[in-house]
């Protein structure tokens, strides 16, 4: 499988991991494992700054995992630049899940001020990655703005929906400048193997694998779901007829004749 390459960093996993809804900080470090996952956000509403040995922190925190803080909570760019500048100051990383979500019912991203916090945290050095609208438009402005990714979405966080803007996910997939992970509603790892079959770069997967009946069993499933896409993608998936009419696999003559 290739290796995936953000801003100059490869990564052996194409499976990203939320670190939300887990029952535990123990299944959430032993989930992490599970899935082979080497990039990790976390919310920084839910770390307590002020207290250096967090405990979450500390089950996240491990050799070959790059933590992303996440500015989930940020309802405008201003409050996003803050809360991303207090998390490199906390945790030593200049990369960032951008997150803008005013709207508490549906956690839609904010396009405007997105677009508007990448362009300012890009020239103050972070590695922005921006969770954003499946907007082909607005991605490659993102990408223009110096983004390291675009996280488009696939459904509302949480829902669990899947791929419910798949043509736009096709479209941006296709213009991608920069690596392309697809964020949240991926409900399950068939969801997943068809994100990356349709040849994107890595998929972000949070309430799908921390809500499951066996949290660590369904990172596994994700793992082997996302390496799968991967390998189905890289090696050429066959052309989907345009209708119903059959095409014999094995000639139809040979034994009749
Ligand atoms: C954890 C995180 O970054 C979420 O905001 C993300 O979008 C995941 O969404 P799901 O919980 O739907 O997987």
């Amino acid at each position: 499988m290739e290796k995936l390459v953000i801003a100059g960093r490869e990564f052996g996993s194409r499976l990203f991991l939320g670190t939300g809804k887990f029952s535990s900080n123990e299944v959430m470090a032993e989930s992490i494992g599970a899935s082979g996952t080497e990039m990790v956000t976390m919310a920084m509403k839910r770390i307590d700054l002020a207290d250096k040995g967090d405990d979450m922190l500390a089950h996240i925190v491990r050799p070959g995992i790059q933590l992303l803080p996440n500015t989930s909570g940020t309802r405008n760019a201003d409050e996003a630049v803050f809360a991303a500048k207090m998390a490199r100051e906390a945790f030593g990383t200049n990369w960032l899940k951008l997150e803008i979500h005013p709207d508490p019912r549906y956690l839609l991203p904010d396009p405007v001020e997105t677009l508007r916090a990448t362009e300012l945290l890009v020239k103050e050095g972070f590695v922005v990655l921006p969770y954003c609208q499946a907007d082909p438009v607005l991605c490659k402005r993102l990408a223009e703005a110096g983004a390291a990714t675009v996280m488009p979405l696939a459904a509302p966080i949480g829902t669990n929906m899947g791929l419910r803007t798949r043509d736009f996910l096709g479209i941006i997939i296709e213009e991608a400048s920069v690596p392309v992970v697809i964020d949240a509603g991926i409900g399950a790892p068939s969801d997943a193997a068809a994100a990356m079959e349709m040849g994107a770069d890595a998929v972000l997967v949070n309430t799908a694998i921390s809500v499951a009946g066996d949290p660590v069993a369904m990172a596994k499933a994700f793992k082997k779901a996302v390496e799968a896409g991967r390998e189905a993608y890289e090696a050429g998936l066959g052309r989907q007829s345009a209708d119903m009419t059959a095409d014999a696999s094995s000639p139809l003559t040979a034994f009749l004749n």
